[in-house]
């Protein structure tokens, strides 16, 4: 039997719990004393039972094969730096919004990660529970740039077989559905936030010219890095906003309770990219630093 834990055991990691569970009995590694899993999942309206639980006494952490890592971008890098010598050959899936916390993990641990991204929608409701809002996709693959080894291949390929309520696939090149999920997220998100409106209106004719405006910087930084979006972005953008239209962005939710906010690896991400390469990015700094002070 495939041993995963899941660092991050928030709406993600209990939806991808979820999806694992009938293979296997989920980990989920406390990262503070007091932390509970939440044992309800509803989908669709119905309640599940969440088959996961903490590493019982004395485990032994050899015994872990694949690692998820399902924190914000912000908690990535202080979430596994004490556990990498502890797991000195494990598979590891790190699946956030944002670039920079999945380049740094393959740094750690070259050859042993995936890169994941996914569209799906949860969060975790006022009775604890972990409600699955919004049905979508997750794509799995090697780390840009990096040789994956034969096992964590393999277990990557195990993830993607798994008969469960998601639908999960390989992807050869994750880091294009991450870019591509970072320039939706790079619109939607900080004008949400700051304007305290809901996703649809940014498929409004209001924000039409906004949005093109940071589409087109977008797509400048984007072809700059290799990484080129489609001519239709803006159009993407607005069909994300629509078919979310009711929904508060994550980043609205975070500034509302007063919790950081993943701008650094978002905008922040695609700024430092701009300045490197020289290209002039000024919607995309006028929308982080407004996110900068909405949070203050
Ligand atoms: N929710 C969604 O619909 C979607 C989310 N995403 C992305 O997925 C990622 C996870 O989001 P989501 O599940 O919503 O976030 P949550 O806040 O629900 O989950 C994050 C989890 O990480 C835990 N955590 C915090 N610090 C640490 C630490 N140092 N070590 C280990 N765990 C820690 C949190 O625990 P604590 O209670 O202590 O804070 C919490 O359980 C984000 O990057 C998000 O943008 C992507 C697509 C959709
Ligand atoms: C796509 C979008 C904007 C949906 O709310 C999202 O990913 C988020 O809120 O972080």
């Amino acid at each position: 039997m495939t041993t995963v834990l899941i660092i991050g055991p928030g709406a993600i990691g209990g939806l991808f719990a979820w999806h694992l569970q009938h293979v296997s009995t989920p980990m989920a590694f406390r990262h503070r004393p007091d932390l509970t899993l939440p044992d309800t999942l509803v989908d669709q309206g119905q309640p599940h039972t969440l088959n996961w639980r903490f590493p019982p006494e004395g485990t032994d952490f050899a015994s872990i094969d694949l690692v998820l890592v399902t924190c914000k971008a912000t908690q990535v890098e202080m979430a596994v730096t004490p556990l990498l010598p502890m797991l000195p050959d494990v598979s590891w899936l790190v699946c956030c919004n944002g670039l920079g916390p999945q380049q740094w993990l393959a740094n750690q641990a070259p050859g042993r990660v995936l890169w994941g991204s996914t569209t799906e929608g949860a969060l975790i409701d006022d009775s604890g529970r972990i409600v699955h809002t919004g049905q979508g996709e997750t794509w799995i693959g090697p780390a840009e740039g990096d040789a994956l080894s034969e096992r964590t291949r393999t277990l990557g390929h195990w993830l993607c077989d798994q008969a469960g309520p998601l639908v999960w696939q390989w992807d050869n090149s994750p880091a294009d559905q991450l870019w591509l999920k970072l320039a939706i997220n790079a619109v939607i998100n900080p004008i949400t936030a700051v304007e305290r409106l809901p996703n649809g209106a940014l498929a409004e004719e209001d924000w039409a010219f906004e949005v093109d405006a940071l589409s087109d910087e977008i797509r400048a930084i984007a072809r700059a890095c290799d990484h080129p979006l489609p001519d239709d972005l803006a159009e993407r953008i607005r069909a994300v906003a629509r078919a979310t239209a009711g929904n508060h962005s994550s980043m609205r939710v975070d500034v509302e309770a007063g919790r950081p906010t993943e701008i650094e690896f978002i905008n922040g991400f695609l700024i430092r990219m701009a300045f490197e390469a020289d290209i002039k990015a000024p919607k995309l700094t006028r929308w982080y630093e407004a996110v900068l002070k909405a949070r203050s």
